[in-house]
């Protein structure tokens, strides 16, 4: 039996008192690639911090890597993260360290201690990008793909059952945004749970996959016409 690891249940979105999405159903499973599009101010970012517990979710029936979104608390949210890896548009990378520190701060704020372990890691997660001989370069020496590829590894770092990955090309042109794609892919065909929102239907086209759409403030499966 497919393992749930996202279910949502008549859930409504809210940005204050405004809603952003209603009757929300959804339910993505373990090992699965699922896309989330819609135009500009639809939904995908508010719904996107919902299951990272950014926004709270107040209306419906939420669960994600086992945590009920409904009653999530603040002090859960770390924990919540650490099962979970977020990419974001603009990659997010601390600008002050090297890409091993930056791998490593991370490693070290969710407990991790032992120094060679953390080593290892790294250069597992560096690996898998395909970025294992630049981890001593800093964010500013590395081009937008690059650094999109270490975000991707800091995402990798604990094993997250899910990742959710918000417009991860939208800064990239669009060779460099299939190759980030590729390493996506590549990362989900190992067995790795990925949500993707993105603008980009040249991707959804090249790659296809699941997809959610928001649209007039639902979200609903898009059915994809075979050629
Ligand atoms: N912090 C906020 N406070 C109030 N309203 C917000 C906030 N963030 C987003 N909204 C509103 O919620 C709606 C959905 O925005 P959201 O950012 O989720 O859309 P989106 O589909 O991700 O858009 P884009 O593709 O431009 O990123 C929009 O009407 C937006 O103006």
């Amino acid at each position: 039996m497919s393992q749930t690891v996202l279910q949502l249940n008549d859930v409504s979105i809210f940005q204050g008192d405004s809603l952003v999405l209603s009757n929300v159903n959804v339910e993505v499973f373990k090992g699965d690639f699922v896309y989330l599009i819609g135009k500009t101010g639809t939904g995908k970012s508010s719904f996107m911090k919902t299951l990272y517990g950014d926004l709270p979710l107040t209306q419906g029936e939420g669960s994600i890597v086992d945590f009920n979104l409904r009653t999530l608390k603040e002090k859960e949210i770390p924990f919540l993260r650490r099962k979970l890896g977020v990419v974001f548009q603009d990659f997010k990378l601390l600008v002050d360290r090297n890409i091993i520190e930056n791998l490593s701060f991370v490693l070290k704020a969710t407990g991790w201690k032992n120094k060679s372990e953390m080593q290892t890691r790294i250069d597992e997660v560096l690996e898998k990008v395909g970025m294992k001989t630049k981890g001593f370069k800093f964010p500013h020496e590395l081009s937008g793909g690059e650094q999109q590829r270490v975000a991707i590894a800091r995402a990798l770092l604990n094993d997250p059952e899910l990742i959710l990955a918000d417009e991860p090309t939208g800064n990239l042109d669009p060779q460099t945004s299939i190759e980030v794609m590729k390493v996506l892919q590549d990362i989900n065909k190992n067995g790795n749970t990925i949500l993707m929102a993105t603008h980009d239907y040249a991707l959804l086209l090249k790659y296809p996959s699941k997809t959610l759409k928001c649209d007039n403030n639902q979200l609903f499966e898009v059915v994809q016409r075979k050629n």
